[in-house]
């Protein structure tokens, strides 16, 4: 048993988890952990082939596993998958630990990650599949978050001060 992660970080692709989540880890002086690395590195094979070759329910089940690892021996910063919330059971992890939600509107999401050909849940109609992907999904970020951290017109320094500011944590300096 350990004290669990200083801060996970949950929201959609493209809300900066991997890249806040180092940034964090930097400002924190801890290890810095992606749930989608250890699914990676445990399949030894992409996320996108493991969705094309067994389908998203059995990632979800992998990410589960990897996620209740994770929390379990983690003490760093952890970056979890922009659909881990959608399982009940790696919801339930997460109840009670230092969870931040990392928002953003519709037309910086556009500007992220909508014309990117490596996002083909948003190439076809990157506004409306996003607006449906999150009326989905945004009550589940919302239950699991103790906060909430808006990042747009906001740089990954700026997103990673206002997560340590909301969870009242020590910046190193
Ligand atoms: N605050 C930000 N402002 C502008 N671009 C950002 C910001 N945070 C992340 N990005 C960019 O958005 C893309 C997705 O970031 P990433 O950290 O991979 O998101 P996630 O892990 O949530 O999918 C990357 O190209 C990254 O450089
Ligand atoms: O939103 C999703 O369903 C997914 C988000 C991805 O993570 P990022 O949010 O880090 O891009 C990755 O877990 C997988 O491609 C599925
Ligand atoms: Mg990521």
């Amino acid at each position: 048993m350990t004290g669990g992660p200083l801060v996970v970080l949950v929201g959609p692709m493209g809300s900066g988890k991997s890249t806040v989540g180092a940034l964090l880890a930097g400002r924190l002086g801890a290890a810095y952990r992606d749930t989608d690395a250890d699914i990676v590195a445990a399949e030894g094979r992409e996320i996108s082939d493991i969705f094309v070759e067994d389908g998203e329910e059995r990632f979800r089940a992998l990410e589960r596993e990897a996620v209740r690892t994770a929390v379990a021996e983690h003490e760093g910063v952890l970056a979890l998958g922009g659909g881990a919330v959608l399982d009940d059971g790696t919801r339930a992890l997460l109840a009670g630990l230092p969870v931040a939600y990392l928002s953003m509107d519709v037309e910086e999401a556009v500007r992220r990650v909508g014309l990117g050909a490596a996002r083909p849940l948003l190439a076809v109609n990157p506004r409306r599949q996003w607006r449906e992907l999150m009326e989905a999904r945004r009550h589940l970020y919302t239950e699991v978050a103790r906060v909430v951290v808006a990042t747009d017109d906001r740089t990954p320094e700026e997103v990673a001060d206002a997560v340590l500011d909301a969870l009242d944590l020590k910046k190193e300096t």
